[in-house]
């Protein structure tokens, strides 16, 4: 495995493959990799020929500076399991003085999608996902990117992202993988204290709850004020709970098909995402 720092050499590598008729396939990380990261490597196999993780802790998408100071970190264990895990061939993890140098003064927007959910309430943060995975995409040439369904919505946006602009990207979802309790692996489950770690499973089960309620045609807004009363009283704090459109990310009043649940909740100082389709419960 190639570790590479700069455009310039990822730039030599990337042409060589190209010319010989590769096909590249790039996952964009924050790194702290875990097996949800794995499973986009691996969902990359038989799909491209040349297989890219990068690790960039974006600092444009975080609009909590703490949350930032405290996202883990730890690339010397990320690169021991990406060599033992095997079938990447480069490990790209620019600094941020490669990413953004002096006068970089771009932004891109994916305007509607960007505002509800995750959005809401963190202004800004897909403009720094959108404006990261454009360059990441330019950076390493790749004709296929794989993203987690664990981030839907940044999934969505990142499609839009590539269809409006032309992108010449295929875009690969790849569903969460779970703890064995439910819990989506997520880097910044670290940072859950071993009581809050065992409080974290609360979320796909209310969520899983709130699904069955849903489809046993219990109306939608009493579900969920139900889901997020357990989940405060287990000690969460919700930012939000909602039934969406998979496509648009609509509201949506019933559990049709295409609907999915999506919840953001923090527990201690930890925020934590997930979703679920409605049929995957049916
Ligand atoms: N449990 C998971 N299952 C599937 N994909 C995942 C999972 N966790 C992360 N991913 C995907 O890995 C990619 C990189 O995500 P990232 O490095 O931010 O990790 P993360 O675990 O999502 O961290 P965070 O704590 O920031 O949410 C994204 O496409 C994300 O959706
Ligand atoms: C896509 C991404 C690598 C952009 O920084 C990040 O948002 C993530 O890890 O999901
Ligand atoms: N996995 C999404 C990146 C973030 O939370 O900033």
């Amino acid at each position: 495995m190639h570790i590479v720092q700069t455009r310039k050499d990822l730039r030599a590598l990337v042409e060589q493959w190209r010319s010989a008729g590769e096909t590249i396939g790039v996952v964009p990380t924050m790194g702290a990799l875990h097996d949800g990261h794995l499973a986009l490597v691996n969902a990359l196999e038989g799909k491209a020929t040349r297989r890219i993780v990068t690790i960039f802790v974006n600092p444009i998408q975080f609009n909590n500076p703490e949350d930032f100071k405290l996202y883990p970190r730890g690339v010397e264990a990320d690169v021991a399991l990406l060599a033992a895990t095997g079938g990447v061939d480069v490990l790209y993890n620019p600094n941020e003085h490669e990413m953004y140098p002096p006068g970089f003064a771009t932004r891109v927007m994916v305007s509607g999608l960007d505002s509800m959910l995750c959005g809401g309430d963190r202004p800004g943060h897909f403009d720094g996902v959108a404006t990261v995975v454009s360059k990441l995409l330019n950076q390493t040439g790749a004709q296929i990117a794989a993203f987690g369904e664990k981030d839907y919505q940044q999934l969505c946006i990142i499609r839009r992202l590539v269809s409006d602009m032309d992108m010449p990207v295929d875009i690969l979802p790849v569903a969460t993988v779970r703890e064995a309790d439910g819990l989506a692996l997520s880097s910044r489950n670290r940072r859950l204290s071993p009581a809050e770690r065992q409080q974290a499973a609360l979320l796909p089960a209310a969520l899983k709850t709130c699904l069955a309620a849903l489809l046993a045609g219990q109306p939608s807004a009493s579900a969920l004020a139900e889901c997020a009363t357990t989940l405060q009283a287990a000690g969460f704090t919700v930012h939000y709970l909602d039934l969406r459109a998979q496509q648009t990310l609509q509201p949506l009043s019933h559990p049709e098909p295409g609907a999915r649940l999506f919840v953001a909740a923090t527990l201690g100082d930890v925020r934590l995402i997930d979703n679920m389709p409605v049929s995957a419960t049916a």
